[in-house]
């Protein structure tokens, strides 16, 4: 590990700590995470960007309260949010393992970005409903989407389109 990477890997923990700590509370908050997710991801390439989001959620999973609403601790992760953080995850590793199609051609990277952040969703509406049935609480899956899913998509895709504006901006100097 070189000095770059300790600056660019505590730069990412920390955008993504702000981001989390920017929220509008609902049963599942808004927050700029997948603002940064994406920004991360951008900038320093998938294997380097996935190391970092690892680093931030077990930080966060450490008790480093730097997840959505200030929160931190293993028992988040068992949390109605808890799925969205191994969807960050799963939706780095899908970027990573995709890269050689989007990395030489910035315009892919929307498009692989949106099947990633379904992929996102996918954990964090599976994972609402089965904590929730774990305390005895049933959803149908269509009021799962009404509350995990529905309520992001416009926002969230915006988000990455920013940060892609915002990469290919600061990519020059990285
Ligand atoms: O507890 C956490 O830190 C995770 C919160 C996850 C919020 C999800 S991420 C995708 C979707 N878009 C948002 O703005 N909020 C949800």
């Amino acid at each position: 590990m070189n000095l770059k990477s300790i600056c660019t890997g505590s730069f990412s923990i920390a955008l993504l700590t702000i981001c989390s700590w920017i929220t509008i509370p609902f049963t599942i908050p808004f927050t700029l995470q997948t603002f940064a997710i994406y920004l991360i991801i951008f900038l320093f390439g998938g294997k380097k960007g996935t190391i970092y989001i690892s680093c931030y959620i077990l930080g966060g999973i450490g008790g480093f309260p730097i997840f959505s609403n200030f929160q931190g601790g293993f028992p988040v992760l068992f949390g109605a949010t808890g799925g969205y953080l191994l969807g960050f995850l799963a939706s780095s590793i899908f970027l990573w393992s995709t890269e050689n199609f989007w990395s030489n051609r910035p315009q892919h990277f929307f498009g692989i970005s949106i099947l990633s952040l379904f992929l996102c969703y996918s954990f964090g509406t599976f994972w609402f409903l089965w904590i929730n049935m774990q305390n005895h609480i049933s959803f149908s899956f269509f009021q799962a989407l009404e509350l995990c899913v529905f309520p992001f998509v416009i926002l969230d895709l915006l988000k990455i389109k920013f940060a892609a504006h915002i990469g290919k901006q600061l990519k020059p100097f990285i």
